[in-house]
This record gives structure tokens, C-alpha cells and sequence, in this order.
């Protein structure tokens, strides 16, 4: 892939501050967006996370003002942009946006695709902004090519030259990366931050995946059916997550029943302190790979080693416990030299385990 423009050469926006007041839309009957309230601060970076169908991309047409709310209001610096009588269009909003439904214009070249959202200023202006834009993504010597032409991680550069070239207030963008392999992914995410950054623009960009979503995003905000599920820096999100399908989305978890008796949680790879449990209540224990170590037989709990396949960095081990149903799934970085089979010893690390009730609330213990 060729080289991207200088760092620091994209030009630079007024940033917007964007807020949600209990905006819902239904496309027929069931809400796609449910009551969402969220304010996010000028200059920003959130990341949109959650499932397929769980409405990212509608939060996202609506701030676009591609799609009314059904109810609520949506306000760009304090001013009303949906919401009750008002309604501001699209290209009135100074917001960009990187959508897949608007890929390049295939019978223009790179440099009208740029030009494109620069219409209200004179041509020579619009033609400098454009090339500007191109520099800094690296492609100004494409300018008079078709969009087929480029390989698709440059086009993907096109794309966000024509975010940038109105020096939007707010750039929104769904799975920009998606299309992308995965070698491709990451120097063209590392690059667009970049780039995003300088720009100074309030950023929402829609993924599903968690680890994207941590490396790019100032906040995230977790969505389930059509609600905010938690919103929080990544570290909080992965420390503290509000229920254990929050807790799933983050890392690989042992799922361990447990049972409260007298203030501890009891399960098959021992006991755990936790406050605010109520005894004979049903606990999912929720161990981390990492969390589980190898000890010498005889200490920790018994249990026998399965299976074990080297990753490089890490080693995954199996190890059966009794009274699990399935093995225990550990992570790492000891290179441990025991033989499949044998008999080991495990320990688990209390700062690696969450608990969460069987039923009813969905908060954690212990917090
Ligand atoms: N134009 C539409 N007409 C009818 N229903 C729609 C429309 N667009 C989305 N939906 C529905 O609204 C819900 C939310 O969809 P949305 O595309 O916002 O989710 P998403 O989280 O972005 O999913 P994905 O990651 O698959 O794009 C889904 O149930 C979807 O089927």
C-alpha cells in the first residue's frame, strides 16, 4: 500500500457537540433505536458497539438526519436538528459521513468523488480543498483516476478524503473498516485516526468489533435491541460490565454455576468473597482465561490437562476440572512444559473473575 500525506496536513473543523434526548425510531413495529439518550462532547471519538440488527446504524441515519425519530430530538451544538416541528436535511447539518450504501460515484474521477460534498464553494476552491484532502490520505497523484482503478483499502482512503474535505463538524461513519482484510485493517484504521484526529471532528464510528471499538474510541456505547446497554471508556467497560452478555462481548469467559452459602460463592474451582450476595442465590462465576493458572498437583484445585495448543504469544490450555461440564479454557504466557494428561494443580485469580445473578437484576456484586 502506498504512503499516506504528512501527519498534521488535514484540515481542521470547529467541532460540534451531538446529543440524543430519548430519541426512538421504528421502521414498522418494533423500536430499532429505544429511548436513546447519550451527549457526546465536541471532538469526541465514540464507537457504536453491539450485534447485528441492534440498531448502530439507524443511531447513526438519524444524527445524519437520513432517517426523522419517531419521537425525541437530536441537537447539534444546542440547536435542534430533529425534533418536534424541526427538521435540518442532511447537507445542512455540516456533518460527513462514511457510509458503505454511498461507496464512490464509479463514472467520476477520484478527484470530482472528493469534490462531490464541496459543492457550495467556488470550483478552484473546492478542486484545492479536494487535492488537499487527497494529499493527506496519500493519493493526490490519483486525482484522475476511476475509483476502479484503486485497490479497495485505497478507495477506502478516497472515501475518507471525501469525509474530510468539508471539514465537517461531526463525521459519522459505518464499519469503515469491514470491507477490509485483516492485514489491510489495521494500518488503514491506525492511519484514519489519524487523520480523524486532526481534524478535530466529533467522531461516531459503528462496529461490531470489540477490539476495534477499544483501540479507537474515547467512549464506547455498548447497544442491545435498540437501547444503550452501557457507555463508558474501554477499560471501564471491560473491568466492569453491566450483565455477563456485556461481560461476553469483551473477552472469552469460563462460565462457572455457582452457589452463595454464607456470604461466599462456592463453586467447583473453589470459593470467592463477594459482598451483597444473598445465600442460596444462583451466581454465574465468570473466570477470564488468563485469570486461570497452573499450579504444582496438590495445591489449588485438582483438575487434568486436556488439551494445550501453542499461539504464539500465549499457549491455550484445556484442563478438565470436576463438576464442570466442559474444560476449563486457561491462557498463558508460562510456556508451561506439562504433558497432556497429566495431573495439575489450578488456581484462579480473583481479579480476573465477575459474577453475575442467574436471574433478575442485571447489575454485578460486590461493586
Ligand atoms: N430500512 C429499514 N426498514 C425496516 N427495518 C429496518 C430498516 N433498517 C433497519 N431495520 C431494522 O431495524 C433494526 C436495527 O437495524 P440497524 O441496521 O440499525 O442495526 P445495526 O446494529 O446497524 O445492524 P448491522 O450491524 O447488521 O448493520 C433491525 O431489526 C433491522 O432489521
Amino acid at each position: 500500500m502506498g504512503r499516506w500525506g504528512r501527519r498534521g496536513t488535514a484540515g481542521a473543523a470547529i467541532a460540534a457537540r451531538l446529543s440524543f434526548d430519548n430519541v426512538s425510531h421504528s421502521y414498522d413495529t418494533a423500536p430499532a433505536v429505544d429511548r436513546v439518550t447519550l451527549d457526546i462532547e465536541p471532538a469526541e471519538f465514540v464507537c457504536l458497539l453491539g450485534h447485528s440488527g441492534c440498531g448502530k446504524t439507524t443511531l447513526l441515519k438519524l444524527a445524519a438526519g437520513l432517517e426523522e425519530p419517531s419521537s425525541g430530538s437530536i441537537m447539534i451544538n444546542g440547536q435542534a436538528v430533529s425534533g418536534g416541528s424541526r427538521f435540518v436535511p442532511p447537507e445542512k447539518r455540516g456533518v460527513g459521513l462514511m457510509f458503505q450504501d454511498f461507496a464512490l460515484f464509479p463514472h467520476l474521477s477520484i478527484l470530482k468523488n472528493v469534490m462531490f460534498g464541496l459543492t457550495t464553494l467556488p470550483r478552484g476552491d473546492a478542486e484545492r480543498e479536494a487535492l488537499k484532502a487527497l494529499r493527506r490520505v496519500g493519493l493526490e497523484d490519483y486525482a484522475e483516476l476511476y475509483p476502479h482503478a484503486l485497490s479497495g483499502g485505497e478507495q477506502q482512503r478516497v472515501a475518507l478524503a471525501r469525509a474530510i474535505a468539508p471539514r465537517p463538524s461531526v463525521l459519522l461513519m459505518d464499519e469503515p473498516f469491514s470491507g477490509l482484510d485483516s492485514r489491510l485493517r489495521d494500518e488503514v484504521r491506525d492511519e484514519t485516526l489519524a487523520v480523524l484526529r486532526e481534524t478535530r471532528a466529533t467522531c461516531i464510528i459503528v462496529t461490531h468489533d470489540p477490539e476495534e471499538a477499544m483501540r479507537m474510541a474515547d467512549r464506547i456505547v455498548l447497544m442491545r435491541s435498540g437501547r444503550l446497554v452501557q457507555v463508558g471508556t474501554a477499560s471501564e467497560l471491560y473491568h466492569t460490565p453491566v450483565d455477563l452478555a456485556a461481560a461476553r462481548f469483551f473477552t472469552e469467559l469460563n462460565e462457572i454455576p455457582g452457589e452463595v452459602e454464607g456470604g461466599r460463592v462456592v463453586t467447583p474451582v473453589g470459593d470467592f468473597a463477594r459482598q451483597g450476595v444473598v445465600s442460596g442465590e444462583e451466581v454465574t462465576v465468570c473466570v477470564r482465561p488468563h485469570g486461570v493458572r497452573l499450579v504444582e498437583p496438590g495445591a489449588g484445585v485438582p483438575g487434568r490437562l486436556v488439551a494445550r495448543r501453542f499461539l504464539g504469544e500465549v499457549e491455550r490450555l484445556d484442563i478438565a476440572v470436576e463438576g464442570l461440564d466442559g474444560p476449563l479454557k486457561a491462557r498463558s504466557r508460562d510456556m508451561n512444559p506439562v504433558a497432556v494428561g497429566s495431573e495439575v494443580g489450578v488456581a484462579i485469580d480473583e481479579a480476573a473473575v465477575l459474577m453475575f445473578p442467574v436471574r433478575g437484576e442485571r447489575t454485578r456484586f460486590g461493586d
